[in-house]
């Protein structure tokens, strides 16, 4: 018989990372639920994770003879839709922690409708926060990013590194959000020892635990799609985002990359990311459940930030390079002027998670880019069915 599995309630987990971790928990024996408002996603990524798992899964659980929502239950709620939240736990008492990827996250657009950010980031957060802890659920890993550094002083990038008003609406609502998990987690500690006090004065065993655990996980960027081919990323409209630019680039999609800015103090003059593959990062969202785990069992709550990334910095130019390489051709690119809120270099220093979390980046920028190209060239439409092949 199997052992009793978790239970981990995934918001955006229809998304590009969110489905890639809900693969991953399964195929990490956790028993997982998806809250999503479908407004940057579609179903079919669960169907998929759905089909990809059962090519894996224990004999004795036969998941081909399901269907989706019987091995992922699926509830199409806003995180700002509170009453519906309530629903989701009240049915699901099993639930023992969160693993929070929606939300609003282009950059750019941030600007534009700031109200929209804060509102879903934000309030959706907040809300989200307070119905957990209505249901006792205090264990949460949240999607942060490694835009709240800013442009920071120190390359690569350790989590100690202020973290500061940063560039763009986008990037302060993951600085507020950090704040907020922060201050809640201190919080609590005040609210256990006084809930222990009152249980020792009265007598009475100490039955709740009101402290919350959290997990910052500070993402830098991820790409590439599951080596299958039938998972990846599925951007509504034109991506905003040089990988999944470049791949729609690539299947003729879109005409040319424009390459925002070569006179960037690097050593092409084009900025430094570190592009990380996805399936790595959805093992990080693993390997910070089972850190909360440790934790608990000695004793320890509260809140801790870990940066998950390689360590090593790409410019523009050294993606456009790999990704010809996955491609096997030279794809056209123009290079334009700067994009507004970009920064020189956002390279991570992984130690934290690599020591902590016994977890570390292992798939080479080749793979993303081999993973991205087999996705995107069978699936130039993502996954509506639209002339895929
Ligand atoms: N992709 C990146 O480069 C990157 C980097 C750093 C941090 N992040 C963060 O990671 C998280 C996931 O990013 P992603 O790239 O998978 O994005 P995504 O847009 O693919 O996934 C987000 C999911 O959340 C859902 N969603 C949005 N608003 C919602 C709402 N109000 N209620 C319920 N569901 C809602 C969307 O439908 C989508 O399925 C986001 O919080 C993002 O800010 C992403
Ligand atoms: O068409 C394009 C798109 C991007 N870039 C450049 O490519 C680099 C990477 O850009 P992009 O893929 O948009 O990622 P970031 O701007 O680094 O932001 C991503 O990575 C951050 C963490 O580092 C997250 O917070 C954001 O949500 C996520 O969009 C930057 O130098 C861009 O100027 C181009 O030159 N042309």
């Amino acid at each position: 018989m199997s052992p009793i599995k978790q239970t981990i309630l995934v918001t955006g987990g229809c998304g590009y990372i969110g489905s890639h971790t809900v693969l991953r928990l399964l195929e990490s024996g956790y028993k997982v639920i998806v809250v999503d408002n479908l407004s940057n996603s579609s179903f079919e990524a669960l169907r998929r994770v759905h089909e990809l798992y059962t090519r894996v899964a224990p004999k004795d659980e036969s998941p081909a003879s399901l269907t989706t929502e019987q091995l992922i239950p699926f509830y199409q709620v806003d995180v700002l839709d509170r009453s519906s939240l309530i629903k989701v736990f009240a049915s699901h008492p099993e639930i023992s922690a969160v693993i929070h990827f929606a939300g609003r996250k282009a950059v750019g657009e941030s600007s534009h409708i700031p109200l929209d950010y804060y509102n879903v980031n934000i309030s959706g957060t907040v809300n989200l926060l307070q119905v957990m802890d209505e249901f006792h659920v205090r264990k949460i890993v949240f999607s942060s990013s490694a835009t709240v550094y800013g442009d920071p002083p120190v390359i690569p990038i350790p989590e100690t590194s202020p973290i500061v008003a940063s560039m763009s609406p986008y990037g302060r609502t993951k600085v507020f959000l950090e704040h907020i998990i922060k201050d809640l987690c201190t919080a609590s500690v005040v609210k256990h020892q006084r809930y222990v006090k009152e249980c020792e004065a009265a007598n009475k065993s100490v039955e709740h635990n009101y402290e919350w655990s959290a997990m910052l996980l500070r993402y830098f960027n991820p790409a590439g799609a599951h080596p299958s081919g039938i998972m990846g990323e599925d951007p509504q409209g034109i991506p905003n985002n040089l990988m999944p630019f470049l791949a729609q680039v690539a299947v003729g999609n879109l005409e040319k990359l424009s390459v925002f800015g070569d006179d960037y103090p690097t050593r092409d003059g084009t900025c430094i990311r570190d592009y990380l593959h996805v399936l790595d990062l959805a093992q990080g969202h693993v390997a910070a459940l089972a850190k909360m785990d440790t934790n608990h069992t000695a004793g320890l709550f509260g809140c801790k930030a870990y940066n998950l990334g390689t360590g090593t910095g790409c410019t523009v130019l050294d993606m456009v390079r790999a990704f010809n390489r996955a491609v096997g051709r030279e794809l056209p690119y123009v290079i334009t002027g700067r994009r507004a809120g970009d920064v020189p270099n956002l390279t991570a220093d992984p130690s934290l998670a690599n020591k902590e979390l016994e977890w570390k980046a292992e798939k080479s920028l080749d793979e993303m880019c081999t993973d991205l190209w087999r996705w995107q060239r069978t699936h130039p439409n993502g996954y509506s069915p639209a002339q895929n092949q």
